[in-house]
């Protein structure tokens, strides 16, 4: 007769929790995941999902509007978005649909609804059923973090899970935070032909991000209407008839009111840590996240945390590889992985998105000094882009100096596919001018930005070559080579 019910009980059925009971179940545990609302977690039913499908609407809405640059006149005589929220819904019933109990228990999970409280570092009680287990994993997610600035209550605040719930998208939208999901939102309203002003207190939106690139993005949006206000304070909010006023300090000081139907805050996420009873199993943690070692494991050695709740990774692809990692080190003590973040891709899903891997150019800097080489492909010179009218975007490419990447940033149609070519370069540690020597189809974006940054980097790297060092000649083939790379870039 086994000691406890469960081999390892999961708490929290997002993309951590649902990666680690798949991982136990898979080798053979008994599992336990327990789930307050519906399987699926934020990213499914609050976050990824209806997000992107915003801002697929707002493309769709966009290219309505430039058909004429594609030889195309047609009548449009009334716009309407309505449809958005309905459609959005539609998406999280077909994405949730294959998320059921059912399906879990079929590849031997077992399912409790409810809100999971520790009784002691063994036992969860779970509505008024107690179960218990020798392992567990705690990966309760995060929710929209507040701001304490008088007004956030008053029926017109909304935040990234609420504004999902209205029935028509407000005319004027003042969002509150510059960081990826206010601006994917933002810029998506906008597309979808909403007034739109954010409102960010750091000096830049997207302040993480590569400062070039971020500029580029900046300069093209603020072309389609997206207005940005940085370096500001939002002092309160208060009701203005059927409208919300919104008072800020600007970066010189000034006060100043801005009238809008709505106010979306995006300012970050806190851990859904309250409830959970972390006291009775004596797991510590503070306001940023449980705390947990570089093994995932809690301060409670037979209890792990994985994803937002730790507050060390708050983006799906991170959760999931940081969640494979406390699934290991919980089932398989003997083979302890570590949470290693060092080779990810992100994409702020903006239009064009923004993908990233590795340093910016300022972190690359700080670590290596001038012993970095950047290379660039701006898409005004790709004929694929023109084809399109897609032709604006930018790829930088860091790396050292014996070519080896270090940062990925790309910026430009296509940018969350091609980012995972050069990733792929830079966790297999191949230097850029590889590229050089692989083919890629013409006309693709893959082979006017990467193949071209690569021939940049073989060219750089032939004339830094040991013959030329050496002031030998170069074979005229060769050279002619090297001048009809040249000529191409
Ligand atoms: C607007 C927005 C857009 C985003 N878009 C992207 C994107 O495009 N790509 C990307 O990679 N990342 C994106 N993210 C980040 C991504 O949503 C999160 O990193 C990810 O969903 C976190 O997964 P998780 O499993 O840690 O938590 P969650 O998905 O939040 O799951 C936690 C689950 O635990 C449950 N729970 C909580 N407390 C209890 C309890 N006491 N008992 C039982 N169950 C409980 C919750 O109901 C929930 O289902 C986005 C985030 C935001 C805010
Ligand atoms: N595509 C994606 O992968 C994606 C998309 C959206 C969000 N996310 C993740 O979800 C999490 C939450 O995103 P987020 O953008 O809400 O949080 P964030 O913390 O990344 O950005 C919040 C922004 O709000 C600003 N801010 C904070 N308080 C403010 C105030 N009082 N006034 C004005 N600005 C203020 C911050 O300076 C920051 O720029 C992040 O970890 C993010 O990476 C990922």
């Amino acid at each position: 007769m086994a000691r406890f019910e469960y081999d390892l009980i999961v708490i929290g059925a997002g993309i951590g929790g649902l990666a680690t009971a798949s991982f136990a179940a898979g080798l053979g545990k008994r599992v336990l995941l327990v789930e307050k609302e519906r399987i699926g977690g934020s990213c499914t039913l609050k976050t990824c999902m209806p997000t992107k499908s915003l801002i697929r609407s707002g493309v769709m809405a966009n290219v309505l509007q430039r058909a004429k640059d594609y030889g195309l006149t047609y009548q449009l005589d009334h716009y309407n978005a309505d449809g958005v929220f309905p459609y959005i819904n539609r998406v999280i019933a077909d994405v949730n649909s294959i998320d059921t109990p059912e399906s879990f228990n079929a590849i031997g999970i077992n399912t409790a609804f409810g809100s999971a409280q520790f009784i002691d570092r063994h036992h969860v009680l779970v509505g008024s059923r107690k179960y218990s287990a020798d392992r567990f994993i705690i990966a309760t997610g995060s929710r929209p973090a507040s701001i304490g600035i008088p007004g956030t209550d008053i029926p017109g605040c909304l935040d990234v899970e609420s504004l999902f719930r209205l029935k028509t998208l407000p005319a004027t939208m003042v969002v509150i935070g510059g960081g990826p999901a206010g601006v994917e939102l933002g810029l998506a309203l906008r597309l979808l032909g909403q007034e739109v002003t954010i409102l960010e207190v750091a000096d830049s939106i997207l302040f993480r991000e590569d400062r070039e690139i971020v500029q580029c993005l900046v300069d093209h949006v603020k072309k389609l209407g997206l207005k940005i206000i940085t370096g500001c304070k939002v002092k309160e909010l208060q009701q203005h008839e059927s409208q919300v006023r919104i008072t800020i300090t600007d970066s010189d000081g000034t006060l100043r009111d801005i009238v809008s139907d709505a106010v979306l805050m995006t300012i970050g996420r806190t851990p859904n840590i309250e409830g959970l009873n972390l006291e009775k199993a004596g797991v510590e943690y503070t306001g940023k996240g449980i705390t947990v070692n570089r093994h995932l494991q809690t301060t409670q050695p037979n209890i792990f945390a994985c994803g937002d709740v730790t507050g060390l990774s708050q983006n799906a692809s991170m959760v999931e590889k940081q969640s494979l990692a406390a699934a290991n080190n919980a089932i398989v003590p003997v083979f302890k992985t570590r949470q290693n973040f060092e080779h990810m891709v992100s994409v702020i899903f903006t239009e064009p998105p923004l993908a990233r891997a590795g340093l910016t150019e300022e972190e690359a800097a700080a670590r290596f000094g001038k012993r970095i080489k950047i290379y660039r492909y701006d898409y005004r010179n790709l004929r694929r882009a023109k084809m399109e009218r897609q032709d604006y975007g930018m790829a930088k490419i860091i790396c050292r100096t014996n070519g080896k990447i270090i940062g990925v940033h790309i910026w430009g149609e296509r940018a969350e596919e091609l980012a995972h070519e050069m990733q792929l370069l830079k966790a297999t540690g191949k230097p850029l001018h590889f590229l050089h020597s692989v083919s890629h189809a013409y006309p693709t974006f893959a082979e006017g930005v990467l193949k071209r940054l690569g021939d940049m980097a073989y060219v750089d790297r032939m004339a830094g070559n040991l013959f030329v060092r050496l002031g030998l000649k170069l074979l005229p083939g060769f050279k002619n080579n090297l001048k009809a790379i040249k000529a191409k870039l």
